[in-house]
Order: structure tokens, then sequence, then C-alpha cells
């Protein structure tokens, strides 16, 4: 079993390095540990290894499904906090990635197991779920831009993170007939271009931070991660 000890949990994001990407570095410096337990965690292995039961990754991808939708509402709450145009449309652009780009990963997987896109979207959330959007979306309602960023970031580089990490240490795992798909969606450049984009916009929404501010994006970044290990725990136990 791959070791995640000494694994530098940068490496992967984005493809790129982040050393002049000073905010976001101070997020990830902040949640290493929440992060490498993601690699240890029993459903991520699962993934990796093809071992997970079909069942647990239906129950998953239906909660994440539902998911997406609110967490989409969390950058279309940025469209409306933001003034300048070019960042409205940075926000505008990821509600669209999401509703068009990431969840035809999931479309793919329902058709795969005969799940209608009607059934899906009548999934009720579970707790951990419907807690952790309610989370983003009240940093959303509340806070500016830059609140925003920190609060989606999270979800947005974890997957990255995640996905990379299982190419690097299961040479097999993205050739595997049902997580394949999965694992080279989050590990693909497309993905990490966008990611590439959120960085270089939280870069530039916290560019003059003062430190109790940067102090307050990372209290988000790291609620949100907590919250992200909370999603992984909801769906190996496929608990409501
Ligand atoms: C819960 C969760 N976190 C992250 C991702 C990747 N955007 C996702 N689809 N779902």
């Amino acid at each position: 079993m791959p070791t995640v000890l000494g694994y530098n949990q940068h490496q992967f994001i984005g493809g790129t390095t982040l050393k002049n990407n000073k905010t976001t570095q101070r997020l990830l410096d902040a949640t290493r540990e929440i992060w490498e337990g993601y690699l240890k965690h029993p459903f991520v292995r699962g993934i990796a290894d093809g071992s997970l039961e079909i069942q647990k990754f239906r129950f998953y991808l239906l909660q994440d499904y539902v998911y997406l939708f609110d967490y989409a509402k969390v950058f279309a709450q940025g469209v409306v906090k933001s003034r300048d145009p070019e960042v409205m449309r940075m926000f505008a652009s990821s509600v669209a990635n999401i509703l068009g780009g990431e969840m035809n990963i999931h479309r793919g997987y329902m058709k795969r197991l005969g799940i209608t896109e009607e059934d899906a979207e009548r999934v009720k959330p579970s707790l951990p779920n419907s807690s952790y959007t309610a989370y983003m979306r009240a940093v959303a309602a509340e806070e500016g831009p830059a609140e925003i960023m920190a609060a989606v970031l999270s979800c947005a580089l974890s997957y990255e993170y995640i996905a990379k990490w299982i190419v690097s240490n299961y040479p097999n795992a993205e050739k595997h007939e049902f997580y394949g798909e999965w694992i080279q969606g989050y590990a693909s450049e497309d993905y990490a271009a966008e990611n590439r984009r959120l960085i270089a916009y939280m870069e530039q929404l916290a560019e003059h931070y003062t430190d109790p501010q940067l102090e307050r994006l990372t209290d988000i970044f790291v609620d949100c991660s907590l919250y992200e290990g909370m999603f992984w725990e909801m769906a190996w136990n496929g608990e409501l």
C-alpha cells in the first residue's frame, strides 16, 4: 500500500508549482494533515484499487450530483458580490463549467447505472452534504468574493490532489473499467486548467489582504476541508 508520509500536497495542484501563489500556499499549508487523511480514507482507497462496492459509489454519486447544484450556486453568488466585470465573468464561467462540465462525469455514470437525471435531481441530500453546502452558501451570502473563493477552493483542488495521487500511486487505476472515468476526469488537464484559473483569482482577490483577513480565508478553507472529509465518511457509511 503506498505511503502518504513525506507526500507533498502542493506538487499535484494545478499541475504547477505554487511558489508565487502565496495565499493558496498558505491555505494548503493549513490543511496538509486533513488532506493527507483523504488519501488514507477507505472510500478513496477503494476507488484507487478498484475494490469499492458499486452500491457505495452509486450513493456517493447521487449525493455529489445534488451537492454540485448548490456548489454552483456559491459561484453564482460570487457573480452577485463582484463589481469587477472580469471577476464576474470568472465566477459565471465556473457555474457553466460545473453544470456543463464536471457534472458530465456524473451523468456518464448515471447512464451506466440506469439512473435518470430526473431521479437524481430528486435525491435528498444527507445531513453532512446539506451542512457543507449551507456553510458555503452562508459564507457566500454574508461575505465577499475572496471569501467565496476560499470556500469553493477546497472542493476544487482536493479532487485534483486525490485523483493525481491515485494516478501516481496506482498505475492501473486510470484504466479501471468502472472507476477509471472518475479518476481520468479529476486528473485531467482540463480540470487542472480550471483550478489554475481559480488559484490565480484567489491570489488576485486577496492581493491586498491584511493578516486578519488572510486568517479568515484560512478558517473558511480549513472548515471546507473538514467538510470534504465528512463527505467521504458519509459516502463510505451510506448515511443520510
Ligand atoms: C463533495 C465534493 N467535493 C469536491 C468535488 C470536486 N469538485 C466534488 N465533486 N464533490
